[in-house]
């Protein structure tokens, strides 16, 4: 006789279908009840209204994370047409009206059931921080003209400032350790410079900074549950534009008819007007007594000379602290890695010396091999770029190295910890995400409660759990159930 294999009883049969149903049902309702909602997004808009153009970044964001976990990232940018806002002193409405371009693109960028609770900010730096010294109330008609413009969009405008030095500097520091992920999981953080046309910023944790010996450059943040002690200082006029000004002030104080100046390639040739060299606040104090209308600026094309040029602008004699960088300023021994962006990045790129492994001797011996070159074979190779850049990235590679190692003095080993970004994961690297992310109180002072089990986790605790308990009532039926056990073999 066939001996009847016992788990082919309808009963058997029976359990075992209502079990694989419950555990299928049971997993479903796990997925589905966890899996967060149709995703909706926040938005927040930036405007960065710098010394040589303004630029506007959306920023979004899942709605219902905004205080805690969500990461936010950059949606959109989009270059304002022309110069700074701070350019307009003269005709402030042309500021406002700047901006409508780019506004007008951000009304279709972001959806239109957000845009009334769509915060939109204007942060101005060092552009604006020079007028406003030279003339504040140019610069409060600039503000007014702009707000005025902004207030015509569907956002929540939430007013147009001037950002300190220190903000502008801690801000920056804030962005790339929030995209690099560095603040959420309590990691070593990393340093921050940015160079831009008026002013640039260095901004790092050190832990040999006494807050005591320089207050006026700590900033302290609670993150997520840590305490951070930063160290940061703005320098203003130390934005390669400015400084580009003040190395030109130094080789025309005598108001010569001609200057020849290592930092240009030779060859080089522009007639250029004394009014807009002395044009600033930076440089105003060297006037020369009486200066011809214009002089021939010519090149020379020397990397040594031009960085005896370049050392010039900074005063490295004067410390009243422990240790200075440069003009009397506190600087705390370096530590870490840095990111350096803005202009560091646009200039480093073009000389293609972003790589992080180009030991310090190298940079300099290529930039002394690009200064050298002849402008119109320059000039020749780059066809498509703006005449006026191309022949500034001698002057501004050169001033690059020097601020780094003379001013910040970054050696031939630490050089190598400086990592030149643009951008990291998607969003520009700069000071509005971290202003956008302070103002929106998006950072959290503690730690925010996590659940206990991420939802991968949690629907593979729900899977193997009915598995096993599955296989469980299985093994009991079979134990205990006498229908269940196997028949003696009849003979
Ligand atoms: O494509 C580029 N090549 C070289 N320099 C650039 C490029 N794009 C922007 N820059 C420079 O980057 C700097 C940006 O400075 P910004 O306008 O932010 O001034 P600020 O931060 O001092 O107010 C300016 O010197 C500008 O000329
Ligand atoms: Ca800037």
């Amino acid at each position: 006789m066939k001996e009847k294999n016992p788990w082919h009883t309808p009963a058997t049969i029976i359990i075992t279908v209502i079990g694989v149903i419950a555990i299928v049902a049971l997993v479903t309702v796990a997925v589905l009840q966890n899996r967060p909602v149709l995703q909706k997004y926040k938005y927040g808009i930036v405007l960065d209204a710098g010394s040589s153009h303004t630029a506007l970044y959306i920023y979004e964001w899942p709605a219902e994370k905004d205080n805690n976990t969500g990461r936010v990232e950059q949606k959109y940018s989009c270059k304002v047409k022309g110069k700074g806002i701070s350019s307009y002193a003269n005709t402030p409405e042309k500021a406002g009206e700047s901006l409508n371009e780019c506004m007008q693109e951000s009304v279709k960028q972001v959806p239109k059931e957000r845009h009334h609770e769509t915060p939109l900010y204007l942060g101005a730096t060092a552009g604006m921080r020079l007028l406003n010294l030279e003339n504040s109330l140019a610069s409060d008609k600039v503000f007014q003209a702009v707000e005025k413009a902004l207030q015509g969009f569907p956002f929540s405008f939430q007013g147009a400032r001037i950002l300190s030095g220190q903000e502008e500097g801690a801000f920056g520091w804030v962005t790339v350790n929030y995209l690099d992920d560095r603040l959420k999981q309590g990691l070593e953080t990393t340093g921050a410079l940015d160079l831009g046309g008026a002013s640039t910023q260095i901004s790092f944790v050190s832990d040999n900074y006494d807050i005591s010996e320089s207050p006026s450059n700590s900033v302290t943040f609670r993150l997520y549950g840590n305490d951070y002690n930063l160290y940061t200082h703005s320098f203003l006029c130390y934005g390669k534009d400015q400084a580009l000004l003040m190395a030109l002030a130094h080789q025309t104080k005598s108001g010569p008819k001609t200057i020849v100046d290592p930092c240009f390639h030779p060859g080089y040739l522009e007639q250029k007007q004394y009014s807009v060299l002395y044009d600033s606040p930076c440089v105003s104090a060297r006037k020369p007594q009486n200066p011809t209308t214009t002089f021939s600026h010519t090149g020379a094309g020397n990397f040594t000379q031009c960085q005896d040029v370049v050392k010039k602008v900074f005063n490295f004699t004067s410390c009243q602290y422990s240790r200075c960088s440069f003009n009397d300023v506190f600087q705390p021994p370096l530590q870490g890695t840095y990111g350096a962006f803005s202009a560091y990045y646009f200039v480093m790129d073009f000389l293609n010396l972003t790589d992080a492994s180009t030991p310090l001797e190298t940079v300099k011996q290529k930039l002394a091999s690009y200064c050298a070159t002849p402008w119109n074979q320059i000039v020749q190779q780059h066809p498509t770029i703006k005449v006026k850049y191309l022949s500034e990235y001698c002057f501004s590679g050169t001033y690059i190295v020097t601020l780094l190692t003379e001013g910040y003095n970054f050696t031939s080993e630490s050089y190598a910890n400086i990592n030149f970004i643009k951008e990291i994961k998607g969003s520009d690297a700069g000071w509005t995400l971290g202003y956008m992310l302070n103002l929106t109180n998006m950072i959290p002072a503690e730690a925010p409660d996590l659940p206990p089990l991420p939802h991968a986790g949690y629907v593979s605790v729900v899977t193997i759990t009915a598995l096993l308990l599955f296989v469980l009532v299985i093994l009991s039926l079979f134990c205990f159930c006498p229908g269940f056990k196997k028949q003696p073999h009849i003979v």
